[in-house]
């Protein structure tokens, strides 16, 4: 038999990397502490030991009327429950911050207008056959280990968590060009930072790139709750992350507006850039400028 070695997009690095996992039956100063710093390091980190929440895959192609009333009536105490286990993720987070009311961020996703939304990602399996002699024929990224289920990106609101099947596919971005592979844990929630909570921390939690191959014989299947505020809520930095040394990253926006500005680019572009006050160039020169004058 003959194995193909797999083969990395030009130009990118696959590393394996420890990604941080938060038990939350720890003591609960020690897991807002470490929530804190994965979501500085990372914006991203896996979550065990939470409440049991019944995941919500489906078996078979055909739903009858009553499959979908029950379907239906699952769908609604899962959004309850995963809303539940994203309110208390951003209590802890504000716990640790020290932000004047722990609820600053879960009081947007507890909100009755909640924009929140749930996603089903289905990526259908390999077709075998095609490639069993290892076809070198196909273009680069139709290659089997290529092959990109869900592009690059990272996602608009809060807090996403997500939860998938046993087959694995997610990666994530730490820095450009490099790619860290997730493994797969059904028992287990994956949650990552999106662009509003990044902006309302100033840029000190990372809105983590990721994206997700569709490389296996099997398919992958992820299900993603994606907790956002109401449609008019003002978002802008908390006070406490800006300072003369940190200036405001980004101007005030609406949900509604940062969502407009989402759908009218493509899937991988940086939406935060229309909002942003400071350019990059200019922040790292400011950076560079104050340690040459402590110097
Ligand atoms: O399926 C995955 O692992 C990634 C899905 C994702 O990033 C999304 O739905 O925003
Ligand atoms: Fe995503």
């Amino acid at each position: 038999m003959v194995v193909a070695t797999p083969m990395p997009i030009q130009s990118e690095k696959i590393k394996e990397v420890g990604l941080p996992t938060i038990d939350l039956s720890f003591d609960r100063s020690e897991v807002s502490k470490l929530i804190v710093k994965a979501c500085e390091e990372f914006g991203f980190f896996k979550v065990i030991n939470h409440v049991q929440i019944r995941p919500l895959f489906l078996k078979g192609p055909t739903l009858s009327p009553m499959t979908q009333l029950k379907f239906s009536s699952a769908v609604n105490g899962y959004i309850e429950a995963v809303r539940d286990l994203a309110s208390d993720i951003l209590d802890l987070l504000a716990e640790a911050l020290w932000v004047p009311h722990t609820s600053v961020f879960s009081g947007l996703i507890r909100d009755v207008d909640s924009d929140s939304l749930i996603r089903l990602n289905h990526y259908p399996p390999l077709i075998k056959d095609s490639f069993e002699d290892g076809d070198t024929s196909l273009p680069h990224h139709h290659h089997p280990n290529n092959r990109i289920g869900f592009g690059e990106h990272s996602d608009p609101q809060i807090l996403t968590l997500l939860r998938s099947n046993d087959v694995g596919g997610l990666q994530i971005s730490p820095e450009e060009g490099v790619w860290v592979p997730v493994s797969p844990d059904p028992t287990a929630f994956f949650v990552n930072v999106g662009d509003v909570l990044h902006a309302m921390t100033n840029g000190r939690f990372v809105s983590v790139r990721h994206r997700a191959l569709a490389n296996s014989n099997r398919p992958r299947m992820s299900m993603a709750y994606f907790a956002a505020p109401p449609l008019q809520a003002n978002i802008t930095s908390l006070a406490q992350f800006v300072s003369q040394s940190r200036p405001n990253l980004y101007r005030a926006f609406t949900w509604a507006e940062y969502k407009k500005a989402t759908y009218s680019l493509r899937l991988g572009d940086s939406r935060l850039k229309l909002f942003r006050l400071v350019e990059e160039d200019h922040e790292i020169a400011s950076l560079q400028h104050q340690t040459c004058f402590k110097h």
